[in-house]
């Protein structure tokens, strides 16, 4: 059965398309913001409109019960966050939220498809930019149908590397990763950027625009697709600590290669952050 996820493949493509062009159109009107987590963790209507489309057309294709579902406004109301064995879809609908309502040009769809906790495709739609890119495992990464794959440097010295700093502004967090950035920047390399969504930061490690990409404190749903196509393009995932990357941790670097991994790994100052799949606090 090599061929059984083409369908939903395909149909990610589609669905993650008809996804961009809701939120392109969505962001020429008024857009009304409210918070989550904190005052600068923002939500708006079209993240939670885009999300019911999303996982409504999956829904109407492959039958409601066969298939599970992460999704990042449907967990931020309740919804588990757990990873099974069964055919799950992990769908970030708008993946740069805050650059959205700046309009600020980078904001994209993510959609990841896991089978027996085994990621199998990643579709990332950067819809301001469109452009679509995507991953099968084992079948190469693409962007516009065109072949992509990470860059060949070595020398971290001629690398540029890509950090967020999220939203949590813990004074000690917000310490460490400046702390970690300065570091790295002082190697030195050639430049630090941040794009402001986990989606395209990995989809221009992915296409060799920059060498590294890291972070500590994204969700599954940033990543997952991300993380397919990365390592489809020739790269490699790893824990912020080195060990084995895990899409649960909220941590990750992904990297064109080990030797600027593990260079990069050097210099992170780790801090801790709630699983994505840990139990839930009853307050
Ligand atoms: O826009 P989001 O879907 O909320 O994802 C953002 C995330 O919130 C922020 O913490 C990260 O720094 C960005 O890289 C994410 O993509
Ligand atoms: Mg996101």
């Amino acid at each position: 059965m090599a061929d059984q996820w083409q369908e939903a493949y395909d149909f990610a493509v589609q669905v993650a398309r008809a996804a961009g062009a809701v939120i392109r159109k969505a962001g020429e009107c008024e857009i009304k913001v409210q918070t989550k987590s904190c005052t600068v963790d923002l939500v708006t209507q079209t993240d939670e409109r885009v999300e019911k489309i999303i996982i409504g057309s999956l829904k109407e294709q492959f039958g409601e019960g066969t298939h599970c579902f992460i999704g990042e406004e449907s967990v931020a109301k309740g919804e588990p966050c757990i990873l099974t064995d069964k055919p799950t879809w992990i769908i970030d609908p708008v993946d740069g939220t805050t650059n959205f309502v700046h309009g600020f040009p980078f904001v994209a769809v993510s959609i990841a498809f896991a089978v027996n906790k085994e990621l199998e495709f990643g579709v990332i739609y950067s819809c301001l930019e469109d452009k679509m890119y995507k991953a099968r495992k084992g079948r190469g990464a693409f962007c516009d149908d065109e072949p992509i794959q990470v860059s060949d440097v070595k020398d971290i010295h001629k690398s540029i590397i890509i950090s967020e700093h999220g939203t949590d502004r813990d004074k000690q967090k917000v310490k460490k990763i400046f702390s970690t950035m300065q570091k790295i920047l002082c190697i030195p390399v050639h430049g630090l950027r941040g794009s402001g969504t986990a989606a395209t930061n990995m989809c221009l490690v992915a296409s060799g625009a920059t060498e590294a990409f890291f972070e500590i404190g994204i969700h599954c749903w940033d990543i997952a697709a991300g993380a397919v196509i990365v390592k489809e393009a020739g790269g490699v995932l790893l824990d912020v600590d080195g060990g084995p990357f895990d899409l649960m941790s909220r941590r990750m670097i992904s990297a064109n290669n080990m030797v600027i991994a593990e260079r990069i790994i050097k210099e992170i100052e780790i801090f801790d952050s709630v699983r994505d799949d840990a139990p839930i606090q009853k307050k």
